[in-house]
């Protein structure tokens, strides 16, 4: 009867990885621009790895970062910098962090020329860390989630990406003022694709285990006259102002790189709405697709351990699958060799 329910409840998807120092927790961030410096220090500051190698095509500015990241490490034990140009200086890392970028013109460019980046820096990530867990960030993330799991040839619960973890965080606390309660106390995420047209999952948020929807069955729709999902459209103008002001976000999502690391070094099984690969799940069919998309997954040693399975309304269903639609249609352009 247990077996059933937890079943019932998990998509097992973790495959061991075969390492023999799985104890190692040497971090690699390839890319040392805003975003990977963000999370280069927040890794330092809390004391996370205990070996830390920054890769960039830059020198000069690789250079100057580690120098300036050393002295930060200074005041913490046991934190080693170091960084470069050349990929096996990364050698043997559990974790790489994928940061690299280039912005383009429109989406459909920047997609190209990270994609075109990809092709090259992910063969040797892979050369030097056969058995590290890939963590990408680098937009547009969910896309280049499944060109970095189609180029560097890992199972599936070894690659995924940032996704939709700082909105659910964002999400679930601007909940949680309304109720004037610890977001500890409430659960909420948001699923699918990243941006504006990600799903805020309204029929599962709950306040200590009392289901909203219960409570009010429009939550989140268009015909709530409480307008709850004015909550989810201020996700999304948030993350589009900070872009606006400085460029892209960078603080909240290095702290929550952060507890992705921490999940996976010490094995916590976390739950995060990462970009994963999404087959037969919340009532989805993608089992003739490779697409990835954000999901309650649980973090482990090797990656996603699991996803959670939630029982999702028509209508989430419905965005889920044009999300999975879309991403495929996108995919069958791109050009992998
Ligand atoms: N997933 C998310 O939620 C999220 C949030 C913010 C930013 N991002 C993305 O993160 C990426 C990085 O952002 P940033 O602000 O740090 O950019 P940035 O321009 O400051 O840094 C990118 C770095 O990549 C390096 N680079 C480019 N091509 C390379 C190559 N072939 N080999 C090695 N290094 C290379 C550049 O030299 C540069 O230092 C972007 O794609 C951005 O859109 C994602």
């Amino acid at each position: 009867m247990i077996t059933s329910t937890i079943q019932a409840l998990l998509t097992h998807v973790s495959q061991p990885i075969e390492c023999e120092r799985k104890d190692l927790n040497k971090i690699s961030i390839i890319g040392a621009g805003t975003i990977g410096t963000a999370i280069a220090f927040s890794l330092i500051a809390q004391n996370v790895a205990e070996e830390l190698v920054l890769i960039d095509q830059d020198e000069t500015l690789v250079q100057g970062e580690v120098l300036d990241l050393q002295q930060a490490a200074m005041f913490v034990d046991h934190s080693k910098v170091s960084g470069g140009k050349n990929y096996s200086i990364s050698n043997n890392s559990r974790i790489c962090i994928i940061t690299v970028g280039a912005g383009g013109e429109d989406d459909r460019e920047t997609l190209i020329r990270n994609t075109n980046i990809f092709k090259e820096i992910i063969p040797e990530v892979v050369k030097y860390n056969p058995h590290a867990v890939l963590l990408i960030v680098t937009n547009p993330v969910d896309i280049l989630t499944y060109v970095a799991w189609k180029l560097s040839n890992f199972s599936p619960n070894r690659v995924f990406g940032y996704g939709n973890v700082l909105q659910s965080i964002k999400f679930k606390h601007l909940l949680a003022s309304k109720f004037k309660v610890s977001p500890n106390s409430l659960h909420a995420f948001i699923i699918g694709q990243q941006g504006p047209k990600s799903v805020p999952v309204w029929s599962g948020v709950s306040v200590s285990g009392v289901r909203l929807r219960d409570i009010n069955s429009k939550l989140g729709t268009e015909d709530d006259p409480e307008n709850w999902m004015e909550i989810h459209n201020e996700v999304i103008e948030r993350q589009m102002v900070v872009e606006r002001l400085k460029s892209c976000e960078s603080w909240g999502l290095a702290i929550s790189v952060t507890k992705l690391v921490k999940a996976i070094l010490q094995d916590t099984k976390e739950c995060f709405s990462v970009s994963t690969h999404l087959t037969i799940c919340h009532g989805v069919d993608n089992t003739d697709k490779d697409v990835f998309l954000s999901l309650p997954c649980i973090i482990g040693s090797d990656g996603v351990f699991t996803i959670v399975k939630q029982s999702l309304s028509e209508k989430e269903k419905c965005l889920l699958q044009d999300s999975a639609n879309y991403m495929n249609e996108l995919q069958k352009n791109l050009d992998l060799d």
